[in-house]
């Protein structure tokens, strides 16, 4: 579990973070959503320890990060894996060499080793085929396939996405949102997913910190998302007329029922 308490983040003059306190469970998928700007990433760098903040601390099973020594600090990022937005993978290399990359920095394994490990993930992403292609070479719901893969390589007890089905088709979106809700079930990770698509929200959000201006302006699942009257969250989820003509839908089966 990862306990954030009154968390707050300037930049200069500009308070980014306004005091941000939630939790995140092990073996769930946790999302932040908010708009554009809201302090999404800015929230999900502190949370990996890229960003330092002024104020409020972030505790991993109980250790705050703040207070670990260099060496403590470095086992806990090992037991970080990262799904970045644009897939962040290593064009001159091998897909398979891509999925070896956290564990030739963070272990010591041999090389045959690594090479089982990673066609291990790769298989669990289904992908086991293509390990010898280069990433270049594969579509863009593979490139995210190995960037999970790339992630959970090291055994993760943390998984952070930003944005993880960012430029895919719906459906492909779908699959790849419920392959990291599989992994964070089969594993039992503490996963946290930054994102603005709402049919992630609805397929997989099992918890949804709603970030609006820097502050936690309502926190749920997707099970209660649609009931709230909050304001804020209406305005975000109901920009799209699909979803206010659902919302229609499931207000008027109530009313019928
Ligand atoms: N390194 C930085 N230095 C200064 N300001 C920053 C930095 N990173 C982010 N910000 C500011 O913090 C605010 C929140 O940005 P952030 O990227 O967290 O938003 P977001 O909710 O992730 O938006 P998006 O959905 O567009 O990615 C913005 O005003 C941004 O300009």
């Amino acid at each position: 579990m990862i306990e954030v308490t009154n968390l707050e983040k300037s930049f200069g003059d500009a308070h980014i973070l306004k005091g941000i306190s939630t939790t995140f469970e092990k073996g769930k998928t946790n999302l932040i959503i908010g708009q554009s700007g809201s302090g999404k990433t800015v929230f999900l760098k502190c949370l990996l320890g890229l960003f330092d903040y002024e104020k409020g601390k972030i505790a991993y099973e109980g250790q705050v990060f703040a207070e670990l020594s260099e060496a403590e600090k470095r086992d806990l990022r090992a037991k970080i894996g990262m799904v970045f937005q644009g897939g962040a993978l290593f064009d001159s290399m091998t897909i398979e060499e891509n999925v070896m990359f956290p564990l030739q920095m963070f272990t010591k394994q041999s090389k045959s080793e690594m090479q089982d490990r990673a066609n291990f993930v790769l298989n669990r992403v289904e992908l086991k085929d293509a390990n010898k292609k280069k990433p270049s070479e594969a579509s863009g719901g593979m490139q995210k396939r190995v960037a999970i893969a790339r992630a959970i390589v090291n055994n993760p007890k943390y998984l952070f996405c930003d944005e993880p089905n960012s430029g895919l088709d719906p459906k492909t979106a779908i699959v790849i949102d419920n392959l990291i809700k599989e992994i964070t079930e089969e594993y039992n990770i503490t996963t946290v997913i930054n994102t603005h698509d709402m049919n992630s929200v609805m397929e997989i959000g099992e918890k949804i910190v709603f970030l609006k201006d820097g502050l936690k302006a309502w926190e749920g699942s997707k099970d209660t998302i649609f009931q709230t009257d909050n304001e804020v969250v209406t305005d975000f989820v109901y920009s799209s007329n699909l979803f206010k003509k659902v919302r229609r839908m499931y207000i008027e089966e109530n009313e019928n029922s």
